[in-house]
């Protein structure tokens, strides 16, 4: 087997400069100081050669480990030019995740199942995989990087690493045990090797080629609504009350499906004191790192302190494992309902903040500010229009209440209908929209108006 010493020095020098253009890449806010090798693994040798490789990237005060896949070959493959990183020996090498002569090998190992070096490849108990598929990376914006093989798998690498079993994988395990419907069937999973710790690296699952995403079904149901401009959003073709109606129900039932299944802790006086914190401790941050924010700070202040008002024991939503990232992106609509996918959390949120039991109010609250986007996108960079702003703000009151009408049909007792707990569920709200200004901010600035705007309706009485 190749040393792949000599390749890995070369690799770590060039990742500095390569890392940046890569949409996975979660820094983009501060300069690469230095990259170091945490493992490599020959996964196919000779001319092709594939290299699974762990790097930690360091940022400053921050190093974060990231996982890269490394071909090297003499024939060059059809890449994205974007994927080329150096040349090591005369070959060129390159991120390998769109060259499927490589990327076949990775499910092939999974049907295997079995170990190379530190990876352990598995399918689920009782999975029944087909092997020799080749793959396509998707082109969807995301954080990971997700293959799709012969259109009927799909493997999630994920990016940046934690040591342990990665919550993605933890939850779907969780609810397919428990029968949930409202999921993709996750068929296998890539293990490797952190900080001395199993950690999860790829999951793959069943792939559903007709689903359509709930983000592109609302947005034309938007888009529907300003074409007819005669028209209310219930008077539409194409409207999507019914579709957020029962997307609504699909959340609830996941909701319980994860407390039956990992458990719920009581919400105590102590609890909410440490939700306002963090609440508080967000909006600092976020308002330090844009101006644009200063003048909503006491509004959003005073509406996180009346969560630490509320008469003890008024709250009787148990904290639970939830989705933590929940929005019209993260969910497909197939022939048979609503999925849910990606139960990582926020990508920019420490691990141990994505693990922590959290009120699923919270999951209820980004996807109502999801209906907001989706109804204010289509105005963002045009001149202010008072009666276009009203009718996108009617298309959100109307699916947002038919999301939480859904919401109580499928919820177990005692969360019910989520308007019932109106303070926990604005300040949460406004909660999201201080974490979008932030996203918004560092991802795509001319967005920044969604967030800002809901913030000043909110925090002035609106919905
Ligand atoms: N099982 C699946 N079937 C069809 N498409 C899927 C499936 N899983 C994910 N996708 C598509 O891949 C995209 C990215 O998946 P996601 O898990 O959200 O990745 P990331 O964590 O990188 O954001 C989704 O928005 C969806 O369009
Ligand atoms: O899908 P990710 O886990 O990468 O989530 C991040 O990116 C999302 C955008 O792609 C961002 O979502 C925000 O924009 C959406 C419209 O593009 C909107 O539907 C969401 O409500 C809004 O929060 C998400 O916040 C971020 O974590």
């Amino acid at each position: 087997m190749t040393d792949p010493g000599h390749l890995v020095d070369e690799l770590v020098t060039e990742l500095p400069g390569w890392l940046p253009s890569q949409r996975w890449f979660a820094g983009k806010d501060r300069p690469v100081t230095a990259v170091r090798p945490l493992g490599a693994t020959v996964l196919i040798d000779g001319d092709p050669q594939l290299l699974h490789v762990v790097v930690e990237v360091i940022q400053g005060d921050r190093q974060e480990p990231y996982q890269l896949l490394v071909g090297r070959r003499s024939h060059p493959p059809e890449i994205a030019s974007s994927s080329w990183i150096g040349a090591d020996g005369g070959l060129n090498f390159y991120e390998a995740s769109g060259d499927a002569d490589l990327t076949a090998l990775l499910l092939d190992k999974i049907v295997a199942q079995g170990r190379v070096g530190p990876l352990v490849f598995e399918h689920e108990p009782g999975a029944e995989l087909t092997g020799g598929l080749r793959a396509r990376p998707i082109t969807s914006e995301q954080s990971n990087t997700s293959l799709v093989y012969g259109g009927q798998y799909i493997l999630k690498l994920f990016r940046k690493l934690s040591p342990g079993l990665n919550k993605d994988l933890l939850l779907h395990r969780a609810l397919q045990t428990a029968g949930c419907e409202h999921i993709a069937e996750v068929v296998g999973s890539i293990t490797g090797e952190l900080a001395g710790e199993p950690t999860t690296i790829g999951m793959l699952q069943v792939y559903l080629p007709d689903a359509v995403d709930g983000w592109a079904m609302a947005t034309t149901s938007v888009r529907d609504l300003m074409a007819e401009s005669e028209l209310h959003p219930e008077e539409l073709g194409g409207d999507f009350a019914g579709e957020a109606e029962r997307l609504g129900t699909a959340v609830a039932k996941v909701h319980a499906d994860l407390a039956s299944a990992l458990g719920t802790e009581p919400v105590d006086a102590d609890e909410l004191d440490r939700t306002v914190k963090a609440m508080a401790d967000r909006l600092d941050e976020v308002a330090h790192a844009v101006p644009e924010l200063a003048e909503h700070v006491p509004a959003l202040r005073a509406s996180f302190d009346a969560v630490r008002e509320l008469p003890p024991g008024s709250s009787p939503i148990s904290m639970q494992y939830v989705h933590g990232d929940l929005h019209l992106g993260q969910v497909l609509r197939t022939v048979g309902g609503w999925l849910l996918l990606d139960f990582e959390g926020e990508p920019a949120a420490p691990v141990a903040e994505r693990h922590a039991l959290r009120s699923p109010l919270r999951d209820v609250a980004g996807m109502l500010r999801s209906f907001d986007y989706a109804a204010q996108q289509l105005l963002v960079g045009q001149p202010d229009d008072p009666a276009l702003t009203e009718r996108a703000l009617e298309w959100a009151r109307r699916n947002r209440a038919a999301f939480c009408e859904g919401y109580a049909l499928g919820a177990a007792a005692p969360l019910g209908d989520p308007r019932e707990h109106g303070e926990l569920l604005r300040a949460f709200e406004l909660d999201k929209a201080v974490y979008e200004v932030a996203y918004e901010h560092a991802n795509r600035p001319d967005w920044l108006a969604v967030p800002l705007a809901a913030i000043a309706r909110i925090t002035h009485g609106g919905e």
